[in-house]
């Protein structure tokens, strides 16, 4: 594409050269991954500068400079207010404005998003209809997974993978939007038709200077709708009227609202939930129609991920029956809930509860079935918001007959500083302090007895303890099983 079309996207912007005639084969912002004729955009981090690597982009082959301060090429540099911002737009129109082509489908809010995001694919795939999925255990074209390294891609990213996903006539994407890239701008390019909203509780308090700043990030995503209405083409808002910022969201959309909920009047609902240990039953009804869900999803905090899906399959269209089928033949999300085999009496239950609402919700849920006693095993990420900490080991405590306090990624932090926040101010004492997962794991299933439950919380789909910027290999679910083969060989079963 011609540098002056690409830039025709720019309300303003300054050139040092003249650029008539350039060429641009790629938009890139990291120099490393700079190629023979690209276009180099200097992004100012959290961690370095962009505008710091000119010099190693153009020997890379970058045949235009976009940066927003002062920086020496040889080659044209245009110059702008703010590189950050205007990437999504350029990305967008350098791969031909892909998310125009298919309906795309948005899910934010503190917890459920990956799980939404699953049941919706499994709704769409059931219809027959090609999905690409972009979130935080992976990305998906149809069958096709490749790993990404954040939950909402950067804008260059996304906007190259919905351009694929048009390749491979993806029929409708469906992604998680976190509120750090509602915040950075990286969906801006993104033209939504449903935008749906899981819940808001506490997390990210690192990055976000307070709830409300982390509620109003969450809120881009419905204001991102627009405010354009046409007649062909209903966008809408799918709403949790059961979560107390929900008038705030619908105000802050001009599209069509669908709520859902178990409490409150909402469009869709939930009645006469019976759950069970291994199921969940309940009867939908929604302005087409009701129908009796039978899940093998656990808890109630899944009814209202069942509801969200079923809200937002609706408004595009999907018939009812259809939604039915996909629901009760949903076994589950990699990581979330997920049994470990082999326990014998007992069960062990790898969960991504991360946030002191995900873990209280899931620790109440199995509290609700253990016959005997419910242990936990969990543990606080590093360089993350460290005022969860002492929420989420008093929530074990509540919960837990016993609490075995543990590391979850301790990352560029010391382990037992982690720990110390995480038990500062506790009063009961029935937990442990095993900084190592492994052990801690271990110790949780030498414990269990019969009709124990033991909840190993945080990591979930994850295959890695982050220490320093290394990853290792570890997987809860592996480690869990050896633990339980080991007991077994000991106790000669
Ligand atoms: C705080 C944050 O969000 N950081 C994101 C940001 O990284 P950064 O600002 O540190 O980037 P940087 O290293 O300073 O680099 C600045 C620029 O210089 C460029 N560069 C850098 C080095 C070099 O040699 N040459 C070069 O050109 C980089 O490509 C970049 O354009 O930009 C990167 C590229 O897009 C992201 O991967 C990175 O996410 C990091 C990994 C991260 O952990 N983010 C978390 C907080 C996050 O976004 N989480 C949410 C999900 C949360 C949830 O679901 O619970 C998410 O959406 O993933
Ligand atoms: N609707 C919900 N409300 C509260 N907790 C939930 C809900 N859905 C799932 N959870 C809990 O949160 C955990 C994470 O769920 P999921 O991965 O679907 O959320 P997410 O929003 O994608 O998380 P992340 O922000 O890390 O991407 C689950 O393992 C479960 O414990
Ligand atoms: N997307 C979340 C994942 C947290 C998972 C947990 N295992 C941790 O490392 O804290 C985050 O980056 O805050
Ligand atoms: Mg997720």
């Amino acid at each position: 594409m011609k540098l002056t079309e690409l830039l025709s996207v720019l309300p303003f912007y300054h050139v040092s050269e003249a650029i008539e005639g350039i060429d641009i084969k790629k938009i890139e912002a990291d120099s490393r991954q700079v190629t023979d004729g690209s276009l180099f955009i200097c992004i100012e981090g959290f961690t370095v500068d962009g505008h710091d690597f000119v010099e190693q982009a153009v020997s890379n082959g970058a045949t235009a400079i976009l940066a927003q301060k002062e920086v020496q090429a040889s080659v044209p540099v245009i110059r702008l207010t703010d590189t950050s911002r205007e990437m999504a737009k350029l990305a967008s129109k350098f791969y031909g404005y892909p998310t125009r082509q298919f309906p795309l489908i948005g899910v934010t809010g503190t917890n459920g998003k990956t799980t939404v995001t699953y049941l919706l694919a499994s709704i769409f795939n059931q219809f027959e209809k090609k999905t690409g999925i972009i979130g935080t255990i992976q990305m998906k074209i149809g069958e096709d997974a490749y790993p990404v390294h954040n939950t909402t891609p950067d804008a260059l990213f996304l906007q190259k993978t919905f351009q694929e996903m048009n390749r491979e006539h993806v029929d409708t994407a469906i992604m998680e939007v976190s509120s750090h890239a509602l915040d950075m701008g990286r969906v801006h390019g993104c033209d939504f038709d449903i935008a749906v909203f899981t819940n808001l509780s506490q997390d990210h308090l690192d990055y976000h200077q307070d709830m409300n700043d982390y509620l109003h990030a969450k809120s881009l995503l419905f204001a991102q709708l627009g405010n354009t209405y046409h007649e062909k083409q209903k966008k809408f808002a799918v709403i949790n009227e059961d979560d107390p910022n929900s008038r705030f969201l619908k105000k802050s959309t001009a599209q069509h609202v669908m709520t859902y909920g178990c409490d409150h009047e909402a469009q869709i609902r939930a009645e006469d939930i019976h759950m069970e240990v291994t199921k969940t039953a309940f009867t939908m009804h929604t302005p087409v129609g009701s129908v009796q869900i039978n899940s093998s999803l656990i808890g109630k905090f899944n009814v209202y991920n069942m509801l969200a899906a079923s809200a937002a399959a609706i408004c595009a269209g999907i018939p009812l029956t259809v939604i039915k089928d996909a629901l009760d033949n949903m076994s589950g999300v990699n990581g979330r809930f997920q049994p470990v085999d082999g326990s014998r009496g007992f069960a062990a239950v790898v969960d991504y509860a991360h946030t002191p609402d995900s873990l209280e919700n899931v620790l109440q849920t199995i509290k609700g079935f253990a016959e005997n006693h419910v242990y936990v095993v969990v543990g606080c990420g590093g360089d993350r918001d460290k005022t969860k900490r002492p929420l989420m080991a008093s929530i074990a405590l509540k919960y837990a007959d016993q609490a075995i306090l543990t590391s979850d990624n301790p990352r560029t932090e010391n382990p037992m500083a982690i720990l110390d926040d995480m038990t500062a101010g506790l009063q009961d004492r029935n937990y442990l302090v095993i900084e190592n997962r492994r052990e801690a794991i271990f110790h949780a299933i030498n414990l269990a007895e019969k009709g124990d439950i033991i909840l190993i919380a945080g990591k979930g789909h994850e295959t890695y303890q982050e220490i320093g910027h290394t990853r290792h290999h570890f997987d809860d679910r592996e480690v869990a099983q050896e633990a339980i083969q080991e007991r077994d060989v000991k106790e000669n079963r």
